[in-house]
């Protein structure tokens, strides 16, 4: 039976062969490769990723399709919302890090992203479509107009880059929006950080991005009586990861 899209789940289903071809060879999947498709939807990746792997964990929150995906003899079929799953858990019955790929439910993409981070010591690699605008955010450069919160939080845990445009008429239905593809690597040696507490940071500084720092994290400064040699004579854009970083080290508890 024809699957209709549902708006809710944010279906877009990938039917352009020369893309889902040009997604299969970025992430190159090899056999035996312990990955987690998230969102599978009608199998546009699933199948070719599949084919090549061996077998496949998905998960899937749309009951029809997890149901028509579990048929399937090669997959792993998780039928959750993403936002559930302890993928902590799945590496520890896996072979190995989990290399994680999807083409995400849009609504969703920052939450998905921001949970991931959470279980980033069980990944070896991340491939994501989502939409571009997103992207662009997320690998920004300082002192750029995309540069911002999205930039800062994953940057600082993984190195990224966008390998791939996808136009609307890629999908059925078609999204709105022009999507791409962004490959995310956890860094190697990451500088040891209580993350919430960069959150914390990075909230203040962009919160007026206008306004010079003093106007923000100044007062955010003063009270912990930090950032001594910290420049705020700086709008929030202005200032590298690396900075931010070292900032939230030298003030946290
Ligand atoms: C943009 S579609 C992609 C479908 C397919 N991978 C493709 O490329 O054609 C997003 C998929 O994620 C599923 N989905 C939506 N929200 C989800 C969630 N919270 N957890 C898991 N899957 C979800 C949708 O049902 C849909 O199958």
């Amino acid at each position: 039976m024809k699957h209709i899209a549902r708006k809710r789940f944010g279906q877009h289903f990938l039917t352009d062969t020369g893309v889902i071809d040009a997604i299969v060879r970025a992430i190159d999947p090899r056999p035996g490769q312990p990955m987690v498709e998230i969102g599978p939807g009608l199998a546009a990746l699933t199948q070719p990723l599949v084919e090549r792997l061996g077998r496949l964990t998905v998960i899937e929150l749309d009951r029809d399709l997890a149901a028509r995906l579990r048929d399937h003899g090669q997959l792993d079929v998780v039928e959750s919302d993403v936002l559930q799953v302890d993928f902590s858990a799945l590496r520890a019955s896996a072979s190995g890090p989990l290399r994680v790929v999807g083409n995400l439910p849009y609504n969703i993409s920052t939450p998905i992203l921001f949970h991931l981070l959470e279980h980033v010591a069980a990944v070896q690699d991340q491939h994501f479509m989502l939409q571009k605008e997103v992207i662009d955010r997320m690998v920004a450069a300082p002192a750029t107009a995309d540069y911002g919160r999205l930039s800062v939080m994953l940057q600082w845990r993984y190195a990224m880059e966008n390998v791939l445009f996808v136009p609307p008429e890629a999908f059925d239905p078609p999204p709105r929006v022009d999507s791409a593809v962004v490959r995310m690597l956890p860094l190697a040696e990451p500088p040891v950080l209580d993350r919430r507490h960069l959150a914390e940071l990075v909230q203040v500084a962009f919160s007026q991005r206008r306004k010079l720092l003093r106007h923000t994290l100044g007062k955010w400064l003063e009270q912990r009586q930090a950032g001594g040699n910290f420049d705020l004579q700086r709008r929030a854009e202005e200032v590298p990861v690396a900075e931010y970083v070292a900032l939230a080290q030298a003030t946290q508890a």
